[in-house]
């Protein structure tokens, strides 16, 4: 064995997952294209290394006991075409100023997870799509289909796992180089957040919490602490596992442990459409060594829950299964506490975090996909009160977002409303929150976490739920 190489040479055949029912896969039209890229993928070097994963778990393990918070963000769906150093520093830049004001407020560390550098691929709710009166294969992400309503765009093709597995590998490239650069230190992170209070019309409130970090920062380098050193450097990438042709091909087993990993990415999720715990994507996910996440919806009963413990944590291992909840903001309050009571009298020790975006999508009277940023922060406080009431840690946030000023959601700050959803609405799938609103909600979220209590809402709600 060369002892420099981190993985097997010649990657690991974990396939059991073919034996299962496979939810939203696409239809690939030609099954040796698919094989010619999957061999070529397989032969690729990994993206993220073992120790890397590892590092992260350890990092959700300190989560799951309640000792650190974990910040997840980015992209509904990344794209092949709009991946530049400018958007891919927008979200890091994004994340890691929520991510100050966050570790300030809840006085623990924060864990900053992008959903970035693989976010390429989406399930979706129905297989086609109709316009006018005619009707196409749904869009199923970048790295599957285009986007353009267009026969020849709609088919599947496999060429574009290359192409993803080469825009991650960018992406990676400019993050390591980034945080490499000093640009995650807490001194910097801080300096944008002072510009963005002075924009926003709640500086009175977040100006509190602003002081409080430049105190927090001056006593820390008094006491000899280095601000640049701060350890939100240490960023790790995240996706949704959903192409289990592409993921398989791209998982290896480590040379010094013989453990396999998923090396598209240092922690994968599972979504609410693919978490059957007897289907593929479980299967596959119940054989790494890589920390895992699997969404839940409202429709998540107890015994599920547990299930998936059984399937994905059987050695109990804190740091190694963290749930997303995204119940919606009316449904959060009464579906989450059987859960969270049941998980843990079984002794599983996993991360609970509030996915706000999921569950509370809807249709505004223009067509446009839209979410309120009342209800993204409505949930975000049902889901801490729950926890509050159950003693147990509310571990972290997972948001769509981007550093980019697009008009995605509604609300926040700056008060966006239904009006102004065409003016710059840019997601391939479904609403972001902009930076402010990104910022926004940080602050909001601090604001009560520093206050315990609940924080402000920003105003009423200018749309209706369309189911
Ligand atoms: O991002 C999540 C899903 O892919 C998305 O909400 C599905 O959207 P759809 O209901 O329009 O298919
Ligand atoms: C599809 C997603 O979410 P969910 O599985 O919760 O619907 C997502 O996060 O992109």
């Amino acid at each position: 064995m060369n002892t420099l190489l981190p993985y097997e040479p010649r990657p690991t055949h974990l396939d059991s997952w073919r034996d299962r029912p496979a939810a939203q896969q696409p239809d690939w039209p030609d099954p040796v294209a698919l094989h010619d890229v999957t061999d070529r993928l397989a032969a690729a070097p990994p993206l993220v290394f073992a120790d890397e994963c590892d590092r992260l778990k350890t990092r959700l393990a300190a989560v799951a006991r309640g000792e650190a918070f974990l910040l997840q963000g980015g992209d509904c769906a990344e794209s092949l075409d709009g991946m530049s150093a400018e958007s891919v520093h927008g979200k890091l830049t994004t994340l890691l100023q929520m991510s100050a004001v966050l570790t300030y407020a809840a006085a623990l560390p924060v864990v900053p997870v992008g959903r970035i550098a693989g976010q390429y691929a989406k399930p979706r709710s129905r297989p086609t799509e109709t316009r006018d009166g005619v009707t196409l294969p749904v869009y199923r992400g970048d790295a599957v289909n285009g986007l353009a309503f267009t026969p020849e765009a709609r088919v599947p093709d496999p060429a574009r796992l290359l192409r993803t597995y080469h825009a991650s590998a960018s992406t990676l490239n400019l993050i390591r180089a980034f945080t490499a650069a000093g640009h995650a230190s807490l001194g910097r992170t801080h300096e944008w957040n002072r510009d963005f209070i002075a924009d926003s019309p709640h500086r009175h409130t977040y100006e509190r919490i602003a002081d409080g970090i430049d105190h927090a920062l001056r006593f820390m380098r008094a006491t000899g602490g280095r601000p640049e050193d701060f350890d939100s450097a240490r960023f790790f990438v995240s996706h949704e596992a959903l192409l289990l042709d592409y993921e398989a091909a791209l998982t290896r087993r480590d040379a010094r442990s013989g453990r396999p990993y998923a090396t598209s990415g240092h922690l994968l999720w599972i979504g609410e459409r693919t978490r059957d715990p007897e289907g593929a994507h479980v299967e596959w996910a119940s054989q790494l060594a890589n920390p895992v996440a699997v969404k839940l919806g409202p429709g998540t009963t107890a015994d599920t829950a547990l299930q998936l413990v059984d399937r994905l944590d059987p050695r109990r291992e804190p740091g190694r299964l963290t749930f997303i909840v995204r119940m919606g903001v009316d449904k959060v309050r009464d579906v989450l506490p059987p859960l969270v009571e049941k998980v843990t009298a079984s002794g599983a020790q996993v991360a609970w975090v509030c996915d706000p975006m999921h569950g509370n999508t809807m249709q505004a009277p223009s067509g446009y996909k839209t979410r309120h940023f009342d209800d993204v922060l409505g949930e975000v406080t049902a889901f801490f009160e729950v926890h509050r009431a159950l003693g147990t840690h509310p571990g972290g946030i997972h948001v769509e977002l981007t550093g980019d000023d697009v008009t995605e959601c509604v609300g926040g700050g700056h008060g966006l409303d239904v009006h102004d959803l065409p003016v710059r609405y840019e997601s391939a799938c479904d609403p972001r929150l902009n930076r402010s609103q990104s910022l926004d909600l940080a602050f909001r979220v601090a604001d009560f976490m520093k206050g315990d209590r609940a924080p402000v809402r920003s105003g009423e709600k200018q749309v209706n739920a369309a189911g």
